[in-house]
């Protein structure tokens, strides 16, 4: 496949793959189906992000993707292996970091709990440990607890964790969509720092089709659930980003125009399919 990475064309091929992935949960009534039938893949390095109307499985493609759900049909290859659980290489980070950050354990302890089952020696758990803090601004709080910080500062350890395996592909479901705007874009653009540092790979679902744009070389829409792809738009704005610069291009409005109106358009043909006609 061709990608666009640091605004070079590359003939890469895909770290991550999803192949005609659906996903229905059982209940008393049957099965309900979340996920229709999605497919695209992610070149190395590359930030793809994932929008679509609520409800429409994006939590649920992400947990299929991140080896954490069974899928129901389909299929998911990391580096061209099946992904069907949790793997070294794959992060992934929640939008509820109050709920995944453990409260009596210090920072640099909750940081540190992904390496536990991994055998990494003492002496390097500490390194990486630092390191990651450090990537996230937070060098100085390893011996606070998360109840100590402010939220913007807990999903900055939450993000750490993440960090600390040095994965090659970052999820991440919502992760800024618990905090105020102002600690939200500041968090945009640490992310964005940390992503042209590192390489790592971003697979990054968000509500905010702004923060789609900004931050994506790809979005893809997906369709109210049991959703499907309805577009792959490539993001061509330059980069490094800004938050004012870059949003004030005439590029940027006419991508973020794009995006809105798809996934309006998906939003308003569920309502019409949704309603009864008239007699
Ligand atoms: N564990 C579950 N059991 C049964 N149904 C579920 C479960 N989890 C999610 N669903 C259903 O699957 C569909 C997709 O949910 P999901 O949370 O993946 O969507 P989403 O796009 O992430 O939602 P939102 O935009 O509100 O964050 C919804 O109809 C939801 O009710």
């Amino acid at each position: 496949m061709t990608a666009t990475i640091g605004g070079e064309k590359t003939m890469t091929s895909a770290v991550l793959e999803v192949a005609g992935l659906g996903k229905s949960y059982r209940s008393r009534a049957g099965d309900v189906p979340a996920v229709r039938s999605i497919t695209f893949d992610v070149a190395p390095g590359e930030f793809v992000s994932v929008v679509g109307p609520s409800g429409c499985g994006k939590t649920t493609l992400m947990m299929c993707i991140a080896g954490l759900l069974p899928l129901t049909t389909g299929a998911v290859t990391f580096r061209g292996t099946p992904l069907d659980a949790p793997r070294d290489g794959v992060a992934v980070v929640f939008q509820d970091y109050s709920r995944s950050l453990f409260p009596w354990l210090t920072v640099a302890k909750n940081v540190a709990l992904p390496l536990k089952d991994r055998k990494v020696p003492r002496k390097q758990v500490r390194s990486r440990v630092a390191h990651a803090l450090e990537m996230v601004g937070l060098g100085h709080a390893a011996d606070l607890h998360p109840w100590q910080l402010s939220g913007g500062m807990q999903q900055r350890v939450a993000i750490a964790r993440g960090l600390v395996v040095e994965p090659e592909v970052l999820i991440m479901d919502e992760p800024f969509a618990s905090v105020d705007a102002q600690t939200r874009t500041s968090l945009e653009d640490l992310l964005l720092r940390i992503w042209a540092e590192t390489g790592t790979t971003v697979l990054f679902v968000t509500h905010d089709i702004d923060e789609a744009v900004y931050l994506s070389d790809r979005v893809v829409v997906l369709s109210q659930g049991p959703s499907t792809v309805v577009a792959d738009i490539p993001i061509g704005l330059d980069r490094p980003r800004d938050q004012v610069a870059t949003k004030q291009t005439a590029l940027f409005g006419e991508l973020r125009g794009e995006v809105y109106s798809l996934v309006m358009a998906s939003e308003k043909r569920t309502s019409l399919a949704g309603r009864s006609d008239p007699e």
